[in-house]
Order: C-alpha cells, then structure tokens, then sequence
C-alpha cells in the first residue's frame, strides 16, 4: 500500500533502549548506582494500565530501578500531592512520572507542578515547558522527543524545513512546535479554528498531526514526498475484522496518505513506541544531571 517509505518506530525505539541499557551498565560500573525511575498511576483505566506495565518492565530490562505507585480511582488530590512530595525527597528516585489521565475529582496541572521540575521526566512541569518555549535545559516531553529523533534520524539537518503541526496540546502540539523551532524550521501551529486546515497542511514540508481525531488528515492535504509524523493513537470499530471488534488507527487516514507522502509513521508501531523510549532517555537525563554525572552519548 503507497509508496511512501514506513518509518518503522518500533525498531528505532527498540536500538534506543539497548543504547540506554549498555549506557546504565556504564553508569552502575562507574557510579556504582542506578538511575531510578517511580511511576504513579491513579485508577484502573486499562490503557493507562497497560503503559504503566511496559514503563514499569522496560525500566527493568535496562538495568534501571523501577517504583511502581498504583492508587485506587477515589485517591484525593491531598493524598496524591504527599506522595508526590515523599518521591521528589527520596535520593533513589531520579523521574517520577504520573500517568495521565487523572480522575476528574484531581487537578492534573497542580499535580504535575508539584513535582521537582529535575524529577519532571515527562517535562509537564511548568518549569520544564518555560525553559523549552525559552532555549533553556529542559527535560523535554517524550512523545515530541520521540518524533523528532524519528525526523532527525530520516531527514538529517530539519533546519530551514517548513514543519505544520495539527494540534496545540500541552503535551504534544506546544512542546513539538518549540523543539521544530530549536531545530530552526519555519512553524505553523494550527487547530480547530485555522482556516483552510488542508492547504495549511499542503504547504508542509514536515507535518506532525496530534489531533487526537481518527483518520482526519487526508491524502491531498499532504505536499508530495512529505515527511508524515502521526501521533494519534486512536480505537475505532473495525466490522471487516468480525462483530464487536476494533483496531487502532492514527490522526492521518494512512491509505490515502501513503501514495503522496515521502515517508510517514505507522499507527501502531510509529511514533508510540518512542514515547516510552524516550522516557527512560529522560530518566538517564534527570539522573545525570541531579547526581552530578556525565551524561553518556544517547
Ligand atoms: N504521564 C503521561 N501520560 C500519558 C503519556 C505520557 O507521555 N505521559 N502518553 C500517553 C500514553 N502513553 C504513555 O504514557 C503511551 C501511548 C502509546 C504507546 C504505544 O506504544 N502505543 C503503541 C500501541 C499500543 C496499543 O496496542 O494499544 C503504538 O503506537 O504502536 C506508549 C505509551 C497518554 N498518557
């Protein structure tokens, strides 16, 4: 299907924890001790359970420490807050990562704000997007990161590149347009309300789509031989596979989008991948940094 080469996610995350690995055996050998990473997960949705198991597991395979927190739904924020509090003062936590979503009844901005902005693993903190949006040293959020290690490792140089991004969530849109920036692409941001969203797109020489819709970016919104980032994960019914059944798809409608693009990202097996990968980058980061460490080539 398409012509487009399939940026393959899955095998780039895969080289990055074995990197990330030997990297924390050189740090065990050379510090004695291991970076630590503590993640929280407040009810029982089953994705997020699903992703805390993978964090929990990868962080093991690569030879780091791994604190599970796992708090029943009617947690309150008080309690989550002291929680918060006890991992930012324990010397063996170097990330702490709370899952996302919370319970409504939680102020999720409060929650992430309370963690030590050098723990901010998932760089949410407020500190950590101020220091990003400003070119400072800031840990940065794991699914923008992912994607552009996949655009650096496909294009080289991004610089000069006119980069769209569908989207303008605090998690990926904001975070993804400041690093296209750093890297010195011309940025359009848009969403719901940009007029003429398809000829925007058109213009793109990279286009990130992180809007959470399925299959809305289509074949001809997409200039030919385009690098295609697609960052939605999205389940949807999928009748041809039998009764009651479903299956994943991204934010571009990957069949049509496949005959224009140069290369894109599959759904699944692209840009999700590198989201856990990239945490346990952070995770080294954080450690480094707060132990006074040098930090290894990644
Ligand atoms: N605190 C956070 N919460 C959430 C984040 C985050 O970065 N920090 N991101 C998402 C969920 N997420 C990690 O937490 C995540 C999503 C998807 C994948 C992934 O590997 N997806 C696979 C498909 C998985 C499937 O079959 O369901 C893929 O795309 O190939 C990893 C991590 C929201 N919450």
């Amino acid at each position: 299907m398409g012509t487009a080469e399939i940026i393959d996610g899955k095998a780039f995350a895969a080289g990055l924890r074995e990197r990330i690995g030997a990297a924390v055996g050189g740090l065990k050998a050379k510090y004695g001790t291991v970076p630590g990473l503590a993640v929280v997960l407040v009810g029982e949705d089953p994705a997020s359970q699903v992703y805390v198991r993978n964090k929990g597991k990868q962080t093991l395979e690569s030879g780091m420490a791994s604190f599970e927190h796992k708090l029943d739904a009617s947690t309150s924020e008080e309690t989550l807050l002291k929680l918060i509090a006890d991992l930012n003062a324990d010397p063996a936590v170097d990330g702490i990562l709370v899952q996302l979503p919370l319970p409504d009844h939680i102020d999720s901005q409060k929650v992430l704000d309370a963690i030590d902005p050098e723990k901010d693993v998932d760089g949410f903190h407020v500190v950590n997007a101020g220091r990003l949006a400003t070119g400072g040293d800031a840990l940065v959020p794991c699914t923008p990161l992912g994607c552009l290690l996949l655009l650096r490792d496909r294009l080289g140089s991004l610089s000069g590149k006119h980069a769209v991004v569908v989207g303008r969530s605090n998690i990926v849109g904001k975070p993804m347009a400041a690093l296209l920036l750093r890297e010195s692409c011309t940025v359009t941001v848009t969403h719901s309300r940009t007029a003429d969203l398809p000829g925007e797109c058109r213009r793109a020489d990279i286009l990130v789509a992180a809007v959470g819709r399925p299959e809305m970016v289509k074949g001809d919104w997409i200039k030919p031989g385009a690098t295609v980032i697609d960052v939605g994960i999205n389940r949807v019914d999928a009748p041809e596979k039998g009764d009651g059944k479903t299956k994943l798809v991204g934010d571009v409608d990957f069949a049509s989008a496949s005959d224009v693009a140069g290369a894109i990202t599959p759904v699944p097996g692209g840009v999700g991948p590198m989201t856990i990968a990239c945490l346990l980058r952070n995770t080294v980061e954080a450690a480094c940094r707060r132990r006074g460490w040098e930090m290894p080539e990644l």
